[in-house]
């Protein structure tokens, strides 16, 4: 497998360049898949398969792995056992893992699950934090402003994240201004970097480029990362915008899996797969296993008896099953 997709792809000589401009020497990609992936799952899924598949992606390579979330049980049930699952997951030397906590009450049991990394979240649309959170921004920007600083005196990294950053299911298009707006409280926080989701995946390339021109006016775009959903088909093309604007840190799920229970209809984010292909190609570093990572992708459509969302995935597991079964020398 490795040796066919370097036949694929030519090393650039002097680092990545797209259109005669540099895009990041190397990017981080923070697999959401067992968090937002799994959140929307109707079915209830065993506790073991959830850590299997976290320790399956941090076995691949991906240095942070967003395990589960202290959510309310009442909103989303699926996310249940986020206490077993964070006691059940093997520590591994460079993985973090991650979980969201909302309020308090969400930090207070991450605490004392043992995690030393936490998300809060928000979103630059009034609606849909409402749906989302039961509060409207300010006051939500109230209560995480509380919550990253219980945080941080325990020693604990913040994430932060905004939804809607381009569009928004009950208010339609969101202004740039906003979505920066946001973004720029949540780094105030003292948010060791703000992932700008467009979580119904309504953006394309312009409106994403636009949004991350205006949050890079008020938070430095190392501390920015890309949340792309996919549900429209411009996950990837909306990374790429990100990246051309300096953006290097990715979310993406494995499978493409995922949705958001308060965004009726919105579909996974950017299959990491999908990511890793293009990085790979554009010569990007990356540092996933990719055949690691799409024995997780087997591993987890397996589970969830579905094919896999991701078009790479799914083309070069086919690539790589046809290679397993030809002669040794065909596959060189
Ligand atoms: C924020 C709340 C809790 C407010 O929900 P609320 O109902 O307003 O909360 P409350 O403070 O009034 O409490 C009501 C009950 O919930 C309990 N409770 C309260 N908090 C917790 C907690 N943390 N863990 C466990 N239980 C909790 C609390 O103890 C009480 O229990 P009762 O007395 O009735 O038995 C609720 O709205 C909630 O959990 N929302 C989360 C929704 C969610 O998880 N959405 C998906 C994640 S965000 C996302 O996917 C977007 C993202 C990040 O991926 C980026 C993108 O794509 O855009």
């Amino acid at each position: 497998m490795r040796r066919s997709l370097a036949r694929l792809f030519s090393t650039p000589a002097a680092g990545p360049v797209f259109l005669g401009r540099p895009l990041p020497a190397s990017v981080t990609i923070v697999e959401v898949g067992p968090r937002d992936g799994l959140q929307n799952e109707a079915t209830p899924i065993p506790t073991a398969t959830k850590v299997e598949l976290i320790e399956r992606l941090a076995a691949a390579g991906l240095p942070v792995v967003e395990a589960t979330s202290f959510v309310s049980p009442k909103w989303v049930p699926q996310l249940a056992d986020a206490a077993q699952v964070l006691a059940q997951v093997l520590p591994r030397p460079g993985v973090r893992y991650p979980v969201l906590t909302p309020n308090m009450k969400g930090l207070e049991n991450a605490l004392a699950a043992g995690s030393r990394e936490v998300a809060i979240f928000t979103a630059a649309s009034e609606a849909f934090n409402r749906a989302n959170t039961n509060v409207g921004i300010d006051d939500s920007l109230r209560r995480l402003a509380d919550v990253a600083a219980a945080a941080q005196a325990e020693g604990v990294t913040v994430r932060g994240y905004v939804s809607c950053v381009v569009g928004c299911p009950y208010q339609g298009h969101v202004p740039p201004q906003e979505a920066a707006r946001v973004a720029q409280a949540l780094d105030q926080m003292g948010c060791y970097q703000v992932s700008m989701g467009d979580t119904t995946g309504v953006g394309t390339p312009a409106s994403v480029a636009a949004m991350f021109e205006a949050c890079t006016k008020v938070v430095p775009v190392s501390r920015l990362a890309a949340h792309m959903h996919d549900t429209y088909g411009q996950g990837l093309a909306n990374i790429l915008a990100a990246l051309q604007l300096g953006v290097a840190t990715l979310d993406a799920s494995v499978a493409g899996l995922g949705g958001c229970p308060y965004a009726r209809g919105a579909t996974g984010n950017v299959a990491t797969e999908d990511v890793v292909y293009m990085l790979e190609g554009m010569g990007v570093a990356h540092g996933v296993d990719l055949p690691a990572l799409l024995g997780a992708a087997d591993f987890v459509c397996g589970a969830l008896g579905r094919a896999s969302g991701s078009r790479a995935g799914t083309a070069l597991a086919r690539r790589r099953d046809k290679e397993a079964g030809a002669p040794a020398t065909a596959a060189a």
